[in-house]
């Protein structure tokens, strides 16, 4: 019998805290070269499918998550996340490399409320946790599962650690599968559209 919907959201935030421990002590400790090299060229199967016209959502990284940005800053176009309020859905903003950042209402820093929103292609998104058949926790928000329910021809490629890869995600209704993940050592491909 499955699980009922409270075990799983509960399960689901045991992991969350476990996750996030391992991943703030992977981050603090990881040596000179992988801090160097993690996260510094965008994976050639992702390179193939963006052309000059593909809007590539990223994210600005906080705590111990990787940060994506040299990664993604000679891309034609950007769009980072942005919450108007506490309240607000997230939507995605464009941003260009060097653009000035404000800090945003959930602690994470996002471009100006100026800003054009626009509907990225494919999207970079922060992972708590993952594994090799597409799911993936994130803060708990549903931030991320919200925006890709309504955007689902996006494409979604995880960020993350090795260390925050689990056997099985527990998982809800509402989760929406990575098509792959990227970490410091691979290029896991999770989904049948890469
Ligand atoms: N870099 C980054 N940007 C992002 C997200 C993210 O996870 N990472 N988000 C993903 O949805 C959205 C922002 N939503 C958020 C929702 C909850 C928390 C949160 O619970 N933060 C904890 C600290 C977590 C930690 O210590 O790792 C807190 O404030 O207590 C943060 C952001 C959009 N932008
Ligand atoms: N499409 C959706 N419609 C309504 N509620 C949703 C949707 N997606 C997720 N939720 C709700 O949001 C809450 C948090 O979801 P979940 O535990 O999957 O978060 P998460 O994946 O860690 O967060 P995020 O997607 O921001 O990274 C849950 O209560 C879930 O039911």
């Amino acid at each position: 019998m499955p699980d009922a919907p409270s075990d799983v959201a509960e399960q689901k935030q045991r992991l969350r805290e476990k996750l996030r421990f391992r991943r703030r002590h992977f981050a603090a400790n990881l040596d000179m070269i992988t801090r160097m090299s993690a996260f510094r060229t965008l994976p050639a199967p992702i390179a193939a499918l963006l052309d000059p016209n593909s809007l590539v959502g990223a994210y600005v990284a906080m705590g111990a998550e990787p940060d994506i940005v040299p990664m993604t800053a000679d891309l034609a176009a950007l769009a980072l996340p942005h919450h108007a309020s506490r309240l607000d859905e997230m939507t995605f903003r464009r941003w260009t490399a060097g653009d000035s950042l404000f800090d945003g209402p959930l602690g994470v820093q996002q471009p100006s409320d100026d800003s054009a929103s626009a509907v990225p292609d494919l999207i970079f998104c922060p992972l708590v946790g993952f594994d090799r058949h597409g799911g993936r926790i994130g803060q708990g928000g549903g931030h991320y599962d919200r925006w890709f329910a309504a955007h689902p021809h996006a494409l979604r490629i995880g960020i993350g650690w090795s260390v925050q890869e689990v056997d099985a995600m527990p998982l809800e209704a509402t989760d929406m599968p990575l098509d792959a993940v990227l970490t410091e050592q691979e290029f896991i491909v999770t989904g049948e559209r890469l």
